[in-house]
């Protein structure tokens, strides 16, 4: 089924939500039972799916008084592109069941934020498009697939369209079982494709009475024998920084780092391995093992300012939303995930101010109860 579009009524619920559960309701409600599950879903029980917020939310901060706070800066840098505060946008499939202007309106967004988007190898939307709508401001997920020519296009493509890194997911060999979207056969509504990886034809061919079409679809495309020892074949296939997305303990940080690579904190918001370690439980090791070597970022249960405060104090440089995003674009398109970085960025501003902080380069672990 199409997302119709946002209403008068829908925006002005937008405009009035003063955070990003409010966003997330009124996203919620505007999708389909196809879409609302595809993106809210975890694997299995989602015991990792609620760890990654309550674990955020659990962490204790030791704020410091006294300190001028009259000027803050949120600003941060991840790769040398300048961000305005520190979170990205993750990469996520299907925009187009949220809001017909998919991919684009959200790289519109995160552009007009001074914010970065990660597009998809599953997005609905080509790059090429895309690359226009994020001026700039754009890095590309990959998924290895299995044939490697139609994996060298795509990378081909994202350098051409202007991505400023390539994001390597190493977390999803097979996706994990979203059960919710077995038991009522999610599929992809017929007027929307993934133009990076499959015709509309093609997709057809794999629709299912059984399951999941997107299970059955992945685990046919994607690589599942690519092992460290093949990194070198993607380092030659690009000059782009590579981050490696889903990384989890101290031991695959020290091999990223051998390999040249940064790393990104994730377990996927809890789709792929149930009851894998929560994001934020397990960056300090990660940070650690990192030691300044490599770039690291997180993502996972991402929706408050004070968040993006114990992830930075904990060794990221930034954050990144992945359903928080999404629900910004069901609820009002572009606007919907302008308004969802706003809220973000006037929070960092004030945990940072209530902190005693005057910029990030002063948040460190001190910030944090032990
Ligand atoms: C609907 C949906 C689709 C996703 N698609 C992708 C994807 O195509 N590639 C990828 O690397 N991660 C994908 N992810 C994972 C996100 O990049 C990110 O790791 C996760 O959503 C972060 O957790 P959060 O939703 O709690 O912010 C997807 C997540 C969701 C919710
Ligand atoms: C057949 C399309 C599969 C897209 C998988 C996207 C993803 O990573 C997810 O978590 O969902």
């Amino acid at each position: 089924m199409t997302t119709p579009p946002p209403t008068a009524d829908d925006l002005q619920a937008l405009a009035e939500a003063v955070n990003l559960a409010e966003i997330e309701a009124l996203g919620r409600a505007r999708l389909d039972r196809n879409a609302l599950e595809y993106y809210a879903s975890g694997a299995n029980d989602g015991h990792t799916l609620r760890a990654n917020r309550e674990d955020l939310a659990t962490l204790r901060l030791r704020p410091r008084m006294l300190v001028d706070v009259s000027h803050i800066d949120t600003s941060a840098e991840v790769l040398g592109l300048p961000l305005d505060f520190p979170v990205g946008i993750a990469p996520s499939a299907f925009h187009g069941l949220a809001h017909a202007d998919a991919e684009r309106a959200t790289a519109r967004a995160a552009a007009a934020a001074g914010s970065v988007m990660t597009l998809s190898t599953f997005s609905n939307t080509p790059i090429e498009e895309v690359g226009q709508a994020a001026a700039g401001r754009l890095w590309f997920q990959l998924y290895l697939l299995r044939d490697r020519e139609l994996s060298r296009a795509v990378i081909a493509r994202a350098e051409a369209s202007g991505a400023r890194a390539l994001v390597f997911t190493v977390d999803a060999p097979y996706l994990g079982r979203r059960e919710a979207n077995e038991r009522h056969h999610f599929a992809l509504p017929p007027h929307l494709s993934a133009p990076h990886v499959v015709s509309r034809a093609e997709l057809a061919q794999v629709e299912t009475d059984t399951g999941s079409q997107l299970t059955h679809y992945f685990q046919n495309l994607v690589d599942k024998a690519f092992t460290w020892n093949d990194l070198g074949w993607l380092r030659a296939q690009t000059r782009l920084p590579i981050v490696l997305k889903g990384i989890l303990t101290a031991e695959d940080a020290e091999l990223a780092v051998q390999h040249g690579c940064h790393v990104w904190v994730s377990n996927h918001g809890g789709r792929q391995l149930d009851t894998a370690v929560s994001a934020v439980a397990a960056l300090p090791e990660v940070a650690d093992a990192v030691a300044g070597r490599a770039e690291v970022y997180l993502d996972g249960g991402v929706t408050r300012g004070t968040d993006v405060l114990k992830a930075v104090a904990l060794g990221a440089r930034a954050v990144f939303l992945g359903r928080a995003a999404l629900w910004g674009l069901a609820a009002g398109g572009e606007a919907g995930v302008r308004q969802t970085l706003e809220l973000l960025r006037a929070e960092v501003r004030l945990a940072l101010a209530l902190s005693g902080k005057q910029n990030l380069r002063q948040v460190g672990r001190d910030l944090l109860m032990r």
